[in-house]
């Protein structure tokens, strides 16, 4: 089993670019990130800077996600956002060159709250529309899209493994086969999703695969989902990926976690 840290959500004491040397420093090869400029179009000095702290730390970009939009403010993702389509377009550019340039294959496109205004079913209808561009803008270095379910935010209208293959099999009737399900076992857990049922069923074309403990979005062995026991089947079931670590931290070492579970 290979691990991928998430260093958006880990390693936060640190500034964002020494991160990957965190990361490395504690024994990954991989790292992750969400969306890392303020910008969907970051000025060519800062995507710099950012490809240099992965080289520098020697590690691997396993997953970057599109902008989302401003995070911390309750935004989660530009892909249903009717008015912001240019941007997104934008985005779309500089997210496959930074995969070009850093080796990352893997690109998780959040899917947006519903916003008033505008029907929910042309903010489905503009997601499908964007989420096919992603994937042609990302195809010609062999990236993946990734759709991901999440919880904690009532306006985000992918809930379940479901609401997201629906979304999934419209794009591909669209065209593009390279988009996939991000099966974030924390956010399918607290929505109330049957994780092991999702394993069962679609394991094999899982995209990428996040854990975090709930209740509290920590590390494994703080909360009662059967991570380790979902995580085992859901290789035995096929999948080749790595584990995205995208919990918060609720110890100093925030990885002390796996030399329990190795020693189990
Ligand atoms: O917003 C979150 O919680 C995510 O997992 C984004 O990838």
């Amino acid at each position: 089993m290979s691990y991928t840290v998430n260093c958006s959500i880990l390693l936060t004491d640190l500034p964002l670019l020494e991160r990957p040397a965190a990361a490395k420093a504690a024994g990954f090869d991989a790292v992750e990130f969400w969306w890392p400029f303020a910008e969907s179009v970051p000025a060519d000095r800062d995507v710099d800077a950012f490809v240099r702290a992965l080289d520098d730390a020697g590690v691997q970009l396993s997953g970057l996600n599109f902008n989302a939009g401003d995070m911390p403010a309750g935004d989660r993702g530009l892909v249903s956002w009717i008015g912001r389509e240019d941007e997104f377009a934008q985005n779309i550019a500089v997210v496959a060159a930074i995969g070009e340039r850093t080796g990352c294959r893997a690109f998780n496109a959040l899917y947006g709250n519903r916003r008033d205004g505008h029907r929910p079913e042309a903010q489905d209808e503009l997601a499908v529309a964007n989420l096919v561009a992603a994937a042609e803008g990302v195809a010609g270095i062999g990236g993946t899209v990734l759709l991901e379910p999440v919880s904690g935010t009532e306006a985000y209208p992918l809930k379940t493994a479901q609401d997201a293959l629906d979304v999934i099999g419209a794009v591909r009737a669209a065209g593009p086969q390279n988009i996939a399900l991000l099966a974030d076992f924390y956010h399918l857990a607290v929505n109330g999703d049957d994780v092991g049922a999702v394993i069962e069923a679609h394991a094999a074309g899982f995209g990428h695969v996040q854990i975090a403990d709930a209740p509290g979005r920590n590390e494994p062995g703080t909360g009662e989902l059967p991570l380790q026991r979902w995580i085992d089947r859901t290789y035995e079931l096929g999948y080749t990926g790595r584990i995205g670590l995208e919990y918060k931290a609720s110890q100093p070492d925030p990885f002390a976690w796996l030399a329990r579970a190795a020693s189990a």
